[in-house]
């Protein structure tokens, strides 16, 4: 089997034997503006979906269709392909297999194997982080049925004081707000525990029970790990602060930059350094955070980019999937602003089979606008199946005229 590649990767010539190939585990919306931005490098890239047609093997030299949480269907595909580096796109994927490829030299894992392992469950990044690292975050517990949530939120477990009410419910293993709910009072504990049950992406039994944080603004904190190519050695840098609006666990608005005061910004760096330092390996985090006044909390921690981060499409000179691509190759990063601006989610709106959108040209008649379409096959109400971007030099004005770019692209009949 190939030997995973060590710096500096031979790029620019796809498909030759001593080319570098990547594999992207999952190819939604944001893998696939990394796979468009490998391919401007000259990179060979195979895409893997769970179904056909996924965004980003729409524009992969090949693709694939697999349970990537299975490991060995991951372990027979990366065997077949022997690409050099995977790059997980979601986090359910059979990591305990990546681990093992990556510990005997087969591949290299971005931004490594133990960083896709511990970011997939929720407890294993809170435990790094408020345990190992002292990061200030929510309180929390862990529980396995409904009784043990139930005193951890109420009385305290494990010696720990009680999460409290009101709290928010969260299976360890899902994203973008999938069975999660905010619990005001007791008589809302048992429906937040059956609905982790019932809609995490993997339902492992177990649920997170964390603190309501009061904060006054969220944050992404898009932060590069990158090989300086003089050097050699990792340097970390940070693009302007994400700020944005979740509804239900999920994105709905994002722009940047987010004004923040100079003490909260500067914990905010300190407290993203310290966890992607401590992930490793190099490649673009978004490290989700919760502010108020000087006071910063961590959240949580993407160690690929974030679906708030999409903006910088249209704000930055790299956009946050070129800063990943670059960081994975060892080239040269630039997380400077072009412009400040915004982006507004567009969802399916209904529930079918290839659908189309009517409205485009209406809504990019408005100057400083722009759309990506993802082209999902499979439209569903709350599916996010594309994005409106919009840049002015007013971050108030571009978050305006995102919105209204997104509630003209509407899908036909
Ligand atoms: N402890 C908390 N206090 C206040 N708000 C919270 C808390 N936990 C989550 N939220 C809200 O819910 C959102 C989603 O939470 P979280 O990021 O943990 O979910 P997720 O499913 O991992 O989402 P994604 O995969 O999109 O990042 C947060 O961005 C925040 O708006
Ligand atoms: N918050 C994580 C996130 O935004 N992930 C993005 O959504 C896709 C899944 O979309 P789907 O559920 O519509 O298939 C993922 O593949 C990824 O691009
Ligand atoms: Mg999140």
């Amino acid at each position: 089997m190939t030997t995973a590649i060590q710096f500096p990767t031979q790029i620019g010539t796809p498909l030759a034997a001593n080319a570098v190939k990547v594999m992207l585990l999952g190819s939604g919306e944001l893998g696939k503006e990394v796979i468009i931005a490998f391919q401007r490098l000259g990179v060979e890239v195979i895409a893997v979906d769970r179904y056909p047609n996924a965004p980003g093997h729409q524009v992969a030299h090949r693709f694939h269709v697999i349970d990537m949480t299975n490991a060995n269907a991951l372990k027979a595909l990366i065997a077949q392909e022997r690409p050099h580096i995977v790059v997980p796109e979601i986090e359910a994927i059979a990591t305990p297999a990546l681990k093992e490829l990556e510990a005997e030299g087969v591949v290299r894992v971005v931004p490594t194997a133990n960083a896709a392992w511990l970011t997939m469950n929720r407890e294993g990044i809170r435990r790094l982080a408020a345990e190992e690292l002292n990061l200030s975050c929510s309180h929390y517990a862990f529980a396995d049925d409904f009784e043990t949530l139930k005193r951890a939120v109420e009385k305290g477990i494990d010696g720990k004081k009680p999460v409290g009410y009101p709290c928010i419910i969260k299976p360890v293993m899902s994203s973008s707000g999938k069975g999660q709910s905010k619990v005001d009072d007791a008589s809302q504990l048992e429906a937040a525990w059956d609905y982790a049950g019932s809609a995490g992406r993997v339902n492992s039994g177990r649920v997170i029970a964390e603190s309501l944080i009061e904060f006054e603004y969220e944050i992404t904190l898009l932060t590069v790990r990158a090989r300086n190519p003089k050097s050699g050695a990792i340097e970390t840098s940070y693009c302007e602060p994400v700020g944005h609006i979740q509804v239900s666990g999920d994105y709905v608005e994002s722009w940047q930059p987010q004004a923040m005061r100079a003490k909260a910004l500067d914990e905010a760096r300190k407290m993203a350094d310290l966890v992607t330092t401590a992930l490793g390996g190099t490649g673009l985090f978004g490290v989700e955070m919760f502010v108020k006044g000087d006071q910063v909390w961590f959240s949580e921690v993407s160690p690929r980019p974030h679906d708030t981060g999409m903006v910088t499409m249209i704000t930055q000179w790299q956009n946050e999937f070129e800063l990943h691509a670059r960081a994975i190759l060892g080239l040269p990063v630039d997380t400077s602003l072009k412009t400040s601006g915004a982006s507004a989610v567009i969802y399916g709106g209904v529930d079918k089979v290839g659908i189309a959108f009517e409205g485009v040209a209406d809504a990019l008649a408005e100057p400083g606008t722009d759309v990506r379409l993802f082209g999902k096959p499979e439209s569903f109400v709350k599916r996010r199946m594309g994005v409106a971007l919009a840049r002015d030099a007013d971050v108030e004005k571009a978050r305006a005229k995102a919105k209204r770019v997104a509630a003209k692209v509407k899908p036909v009949g």
